[in-house]
């Protein structure tokens, strides 16, 4: 797994979107898996302006969203195809009818989840997927204990996670406690895994997540599998980690390597 230690948020957003920008240029009909939470919403951003500048455009792309509470309609402001749509995909040239967030509102969400993960599997894959992480490591809604093989499938939250994400809610509103979620088995199959995290309050997660051991106590410690992860952090995140100026060397010495090459 590759860590990228920066100076702050900001740095981290505009390192995620270049990767991105690259991947967008290389396959214009890429199949992006997209996340939600705080973290991810610089870097939407980014995309953003680079989308307004003609840098990059979305017109071709498909796309897959982790997760989605179950129990909320899609125009509920704090469901996630909400969410996607109001931080991306109205300020993009995507074609929304290429996006899909899992159900919220499914009738059958057993039956949901298995079309959900035929739909990405007829897409071709994930080419790259985006994600943040709890506090408690988990990626997606996939909670501590997830199985490390797991696909789409519905998922109770735990109440570390309800707690974290209840400044989302209005005081007395409806806050859903299950969800539809994207397995780790299916997030390990994307071609290409960013995941960003920043600030303090990661940097227990971002130690378990890297420095191991594997284990379903820590959902995003299945990352240590995938043979193309990289994890975008700050300075705040990465407090935890017992060797970074490790990880830091590795990085110039990758950008001394990709300096030459370019010449
Ligand atoms: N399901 C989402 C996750 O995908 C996200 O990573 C997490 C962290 O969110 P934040 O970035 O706001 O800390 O929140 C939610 O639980």
């Amino acid at each position: 797994m590759k860590v990228v230690i920066l100076k702050d948020a900001a740095e981290v957003a505009a390192y995620g979107a270049e990767i991105f920008k690259k991947q967008l240029l290389k396959k214009p009909d890429s199949v992006l898996g997209l996340a939600t939470g705080s973290t991810p919403v610089a870097l939407y951003n980014e995309l953003i302006k680079l989308n307004q500048r003609g840098d990059i455009s979305f017109k071709q792309v498909k796309s897959f969203n982790l997760d989605e509470y179950l129990g909320l309609e899609g125009d509920h402001p704090q469901s996630y195809r909400y969410f996607m749509n109001d931080k991306l995909f109205n300020h993009v040239d995507i074609d929304k009818a290429q996006t899909q967030v899992p159900p919220g509102n499914a009738e059958d969400p057993v039956a949901a989840c298995q079309v959900y993960e035929q739909a990405i599997s007829d897409a071709g894959g994930i080419d790259i997927q985006l994600l943040g992480i709890g506090r408690n490591g988990h990626i997606g809604f996939n909670e501590p204990s997830s199985s490390l093989a797991s696909r789409t499938r519905v998922k109770t939250l735990t109440k570390a996670t309800i707690d974290d994400n209840a400044r989302f809610f209005a005081e007395g509103e409806y806050q859903p406690h299950l969800s539809i979620t994207m397995g780790i088995g299916t997030i390990l199959e994307s071609k290409k895994v960013v995941l960003l995290a920043t600030g303090e309050s990661k940097a227990e997660a971002i130690k378990a997540t890297v420095e191991g051991p594997l284990t379903a106590a820590c959902p995003a410690s299945a990352l240590q599998m995938h043979k193309d992860a990289v994890l975008i952090i700050d300075e705040a995140a990465a407090s935890e980690l017992s060797d970074p100026e490790f990880f830091k060397h590795i990085e110039q010495e990758n950008q001394k390597l990709e300096d030459k090459l370019a010449r």
